[in-house]
């Protein structure tokens, strides 16, 4: 039987007052380059879930927030090379400061529906539907 290790990382839709999400453009030479995806990153050893995607959002985009501010909403489970990615999806609409593309090429702030007409990582697109449902 094939063994697969898990690869868990958490991601947010930062949403605005008009209801839109804040997307992220990944850099080049990075695995998945150009794609557009949710902030967020990989949960390091003796971390929770929210302290990870607190310490990411700081990191990625220069801003604050707190783990009550972070509501559960969905998650991905996805084949990533040797891996097996779970991607636990958050909805945030409090924080503090202006995001700023700290690490990533570009941002942009659009409708769920919207992003269907971007290019973005396999596990993301059941993903959309959800946040269109939920917003
Ligand atoms: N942040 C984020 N990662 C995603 C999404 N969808 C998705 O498949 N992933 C995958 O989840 C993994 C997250 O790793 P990352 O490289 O962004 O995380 P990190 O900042 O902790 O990594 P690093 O320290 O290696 O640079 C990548 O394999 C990425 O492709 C998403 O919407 N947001």
């Amino acid at each position: 039987m094939p063994s697969f290790s898990p690869l868990l990382v958490v991601a947010v839709a930062l949403v605005d007052a008009d209801g839109r999400v804040l997307l992220q453009q990944r850099p080049p030479g990075k695995a998945m380059a150009d794609l557009w995806e949710f902030p967020g990153g990989k949960v390091e050893p003796g971390e929770t879930p929210e302290a990870a995607l607190v310490r990411e959002l700081e990191e990625e985009l220069g801003i604050e927030t707190h783990a009550s501010c972070l509501a559960p909403a969905t998650f991905a489970s996805e084949a990533l090379g040797e891996k097996h990615l779970l991607l636990l999806l958050y909805v945030c609409r409090k924080w503090k400061g202006m995001p700023e593309a700290r690490h990533a090429t570009a941002l942009q702030w659009l409708r769920p529906a919207q992003m269907y007409a971007l290019d973005m990582p396999p596990a993301d697109l059941p993903l959309i539907g959800l946040l269109e449902a939920l917003l």
